[in-house]
């Protein structure tokens, strides 16, 4: 699926009551089978560009379009705290969209248990979340927003909370698994390391208003990336949006 954002605009009413831009014309398009990140410092927008796209609000002025029309896909979404029911197993929490949509229990079994296979959880599907570490209920957040078979993903900081090894090892699985799906994909990251990782482009935007500043194209293999090259190249685009994003981030932390 191809997602067009055009003019996208969001005003909020603070509570002194005044008017704050969180989001000015915004535009750009995700198009089919492509990892699209936005990058940017503390407030520039992130997370309301990517509800905005999710129809989890509205714009105050501007469209989005799935494909042409403005009717909402089915969409996987992963947050950073992944909100598991604590009384169902994984494989429950798993084919839970499954089964609001109405799927029978060979939909579900199958489907589920393809999912959880993918992300590694085939010896954990009985298990509670309580019983699993925060990487594993990230898997098992990330089974649950595979297995609505969404036409686009949407993923707000989904690692910011595990330590920084798992983190490093979840972005693997991530980059393994979306190889695998190819899902049209919005990712919101405070991590530019990640970012270049992750991304076939990254959107740096940047604060009052949250404005598009740069769009880049990342140009390196999404596959084999174990050699002195990829190092080189994947640290000249950190360093190129980390120049962009600066000036903004040390803004940010006067505030
Ligand atoms: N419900 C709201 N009411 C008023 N202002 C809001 C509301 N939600 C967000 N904002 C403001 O809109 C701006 C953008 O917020 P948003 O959370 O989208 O930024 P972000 O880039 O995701 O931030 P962070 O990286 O810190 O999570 C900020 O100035 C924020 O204070």
């Amino acid at each position: 699926m191809s997602i067009v954002i055009e003019n996208v605009e969001k005003t909020f009413i603070d509570s002194k009551k005044n008017e704050v831009t969180a989001l000015k014309s915004i535009n750009f398009t995700i198009h089919e089978e492509e990892f699209v990140v936005l990058v940017g410092p503390s407030g520039c927008g992130k997370s309301t560009l990517l509800n905005i796209v999710g129809g989890l609000l509205s714009p105050t002025s501007g469209s989005v379009y799935f494909d042409g029309i403005k009717e909402n896909p089915t969409l996987g979404i992963v947050f950073q705290e992944i909100a598991l029911f604590p009384w169902r197993t994984v494989f429950e929490n798993v084919v839970y969209g499954l089964q609001e949509r109405g799927a029978s229990k060979k939909q579900q079994q199958e489907i589920g248990n393809h999912y959880i296979d993918m992300v590694g959880l085939t010896d954990f599907k009985d298990a509670y979340p309580k019983q699993l570490s925060g990487g594993m209920k990230q898997r098992a957040g990330i089974a649950r927003a595979l297995a609505v078979e969404p036409d686009l993903l949407l993923m707000d900081e989904p690692f910011s909370a595990l330590d920084a090894q798992t983190r490093t090892l979840m972005q693997e699985e991530l980059l393994t698994i979306w190889n695998r799906t190819r899902l049209s994909t919005l990712y919101v990251t405070h991590n530019i390391e990640e970012a270049v990782y992750l991304a076939d482009r990254v959107i740096v935007l940047s604060r009052h208003p949250g404005q598009i500043k740069q769009i880049i194209n990342i140009d390196l293999p999404k596959t084999g990336r174990n050699d002195e090259k990829y190092r080189e190249q994947s640290s000249k685009y950190a360093d190129e949006i980390w120049q962009l994003i600066r000036h903004d981030a040390e803004a940010a932390l006067k505030e």
